[in-house]
């Protein structure tokens, strides 16, 4: 490569993709055609990467000469503070050619203009890789020496340049407008005598949709939830390694308040719950309303939020775009998460635990005259209630799911956990209030063992993936083989996730098929969720193959050949 910055065999520092870090890396080649260098990282993952992502290595010497001389001219007492904390980042000296993005031997600091500590940051970046892939124990780290391995992984700063999902600001235009429209549309359909394609609803006038009392609820339903959940009662938990360097505390106190709620229910049966079925159109608009608000605010916050605390996915610049994908990543007041509070709590539990599904249990018995809710009603509840209360007794798991860790809370969160979950999710049940469908015993009982089946995966899964980011050193995970990744972290490559790159997929998807069985086949309509599910998982088994695409470079690669499968063994 003789006319080129630089030649195969140079030892630069190259940037970790959708990150604003620099490593050691060897150039390998250059692929004139492709204008990109084809580098090795230390721990073997190659990765092809723009001029621009390069630059020239700061050798151990350089650099100990500079720092130096630097801390020669600097304060004592800011030479101390720097021994006492390793992770810190370094500024750079003005006269240092480094482009100005971040070299970090630590913590990322969005704002700081950094230089590399090669001495320090190879030290931490030098992965001791795995004799094989397979033994899993022999190159692992202890649980602390991988926590501050890892704090070397997170990105630095919300980049502008990474890709935008639904199509940009016009997709998410679209779909801010098609969302409300379509639970609207749901809501509307399922009342009608006869739900099918080919009968639509018509539109009821405009005062219809409007009903303080209906707003009146939904805003005492949110704030009774709030304050329990800010009751200094249950576990408080440790969120992910953010790219801040910080790990948030969560309240998971959820399944104390669900049990309380479901004594509370059982004991006072007084109130009228069919309130709920009969204006479900006012309480989905209330709650839309409240969605609204709720999404100004938060972008409105968002401004002031540092570029370390803005979600890489939601802060592109574009207004439409990151009001809807959501710009900060955990926007709290004082200790109060709203993500995490909207993603489990209202919605969630409005759902299906004293609310909505039973509110539609009663409303079925009321108009079909029965003295107890039909089989297929029981099973469409129990079903959700069991999908409902291992959510939040498993509430930390959540802490590792892409909302939690990826996605800032904007309006797609904001709709979908206060008006999409409760008022879309509840259809299956809104169906059977007044289209019954009987079951025989044979059916019912294939059914139970489809739902179980389902949930023995999508839990077994899911655990699997939260106890090894929590601990990967963890004994009783001891048994699975692992691939490393240049970030310090590893990926799981065999039990669950040696099955199919998504195994709590699978195992949500047969759950949701579960739930639509118990409505039969006489319409579409309560058939949506498994469908919009289908597209909604495989859109974000796209989006999370991408994002780890990013993470992982090469490992990933090398994991998404040996698993092969994303979601369906043998089919997808
Ligand atoms: N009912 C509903 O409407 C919905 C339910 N869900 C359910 O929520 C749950 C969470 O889903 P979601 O947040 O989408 O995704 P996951 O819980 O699957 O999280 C994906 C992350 O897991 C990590 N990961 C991926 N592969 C591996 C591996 N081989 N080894 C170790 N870690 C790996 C990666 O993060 P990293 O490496 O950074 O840790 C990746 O970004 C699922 O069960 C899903 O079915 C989701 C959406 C909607
Ligand atoms: C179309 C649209 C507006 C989409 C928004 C998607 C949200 C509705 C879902 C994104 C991820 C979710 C999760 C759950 C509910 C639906 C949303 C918010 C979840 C809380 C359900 C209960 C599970 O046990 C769970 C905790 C694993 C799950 C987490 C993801």
């Amino acid at each position: 490569m003789p006319s080129l910055k630089y030649q195969a065999g140079d030892k630069v520092m190259g940037r970790w993709p959708g990150s604003s870090l620099y490593y050691e890396v060897k150039v390998l080649g250059y692929d004139a055609k492709s204008r990109l260098y084809t580098v090795i990282y230390k721990d073997g993952t190659e990765l092809e990467l723009k001029e621009q992502d390069i630059m020239v290595l700061v050798t151990s010497f350089q650099q100990r000469t500079r720092s130096r001389s630097r801390s020669n001219s600097r304060s004592p007492g800011r030479r101390r503070s720097r021994s006492r904390s390793p992770a810190r980042t370094t500024r750079r000296s003005s006269s240092h050619s480094t482009p100005s993005s971040l070299i970090l031997s630590g913590f990322p600091q969005a704002d700081a203009k950094v230089e590399v500590d090669s001495e320090k940051n190879l030290g931490r970046y030098n992965l001791r890789r795995r004799k094989e892939d397979g033994d899993s124990k022999a190159a692992e780290a202890k649980p602390e020496e991988r926590e501050e391995r890892s704090s070397a992984a997170p990105p630095a700063a919300a980049a502008a340049s990474t890709p935008l999902d639904f199509g940009g600001n016009i997709g998410a235009l679209v779909l801010m407008l098609f969302l409300p429209a379509w639970v609207l549309f749901l809501v509307l359909q399922v009342n009608q005598k006869d739900p099918s394609l080919t009968n639509l609803p018509t539109l009821p006038p405009l005062e219809t949709f409007w009903d303080p009392q209906a707003l009146g609820f939904v805003i005492i339903w949110i704030f009774f939830q709030a304050l329990l959940y800010t009751l200094p009662v249950g576990k408080l938990s440790e969120g992910v390694l953010l790219r801040s360097g910080r790990r948030l505390t969560y309240r998971t106190n959820g399944k104390t308040y669900l049990i309380t709620l479901l004594v509370a229910a059982a004991v006072y049966q007084g109130a009228d719950l069919t309130y709920i079925h009969s204006h479900f159109l006012q309480l989905t608009s209330a709650s839309f309303l409240v969605s609204m608000l709720l999404s100004v605010y938060l972008y409105v916050r968002s401004r002031s939020a540092g570029l370390d605390e803005r979600a890489l996915g939601g802060n592109s610049g574009k207004v439409i775009y990151d009001f809807f994908k959501g710009r900060e990543l955990n926007p709290r007041i004082k200790e109060f998460d709203l993500k995490f509070f909207c993603e489990m709590r209202p919605g969630l539990i409005g759902w299906v635990s004293c609310l909505i599904n039973v509110a539609m249990a009663l409303a079925e018995m009321k108009q079909q005259k029965l003295d107890a809710p039909s089989y297929s009603m029981i099973l469409v509840n129990v079903f959700q209630l069991i999908y409902v209360v291992d959510g939040l007794w498993n509430e930390e798991a959540i802490l590792t799911t892409m909302d939690l860790m990826d996605d800032g809370f904007g309006y797609m969160l904001a709709f979908g956990d206060l008006v999409w979950v409760p008022f879309t999710y509840t259809l299956q049940a809104n169906y059977l209030v007044s289209h019954p469908n009987p079951l025989s015993l044979p059916v019912l009982t294939a059914i139970v063992v489809l739902k179980l089946v389902g949930f023995y995966i999508f839990r077994k899964s899911n655990s699997e993936k939260n106890a090894f980011r929590r601990n990967p050193a963890d004994p009783r995970l001891s048994h699975l083989k692992t691939i490393p990744t240049a970030t310090g972290k590893s990926l799981l490559v065999s039990g669950w996730w040696g099955v199919v790159r998504h195994p709590n997929y699978l195992g949500d998807l047969i759950m949701a098929l579960a739930w639509s069985l118990p409505c039969g086949f006489s319409h579409l309509l309560p058939w949506y969720y498994i469908i919009y599910f289908l597209i909604l998982l495989v859109h974000r088994d796209s989006r999370d193959m991408n994002a780890c695409r990013r993470k992982y470079g090469s490992a990933w690669d090398k994991y998404c050949r040996t698993v092969r499968y994303r979601i369906i063994p043998g089919v997808y």
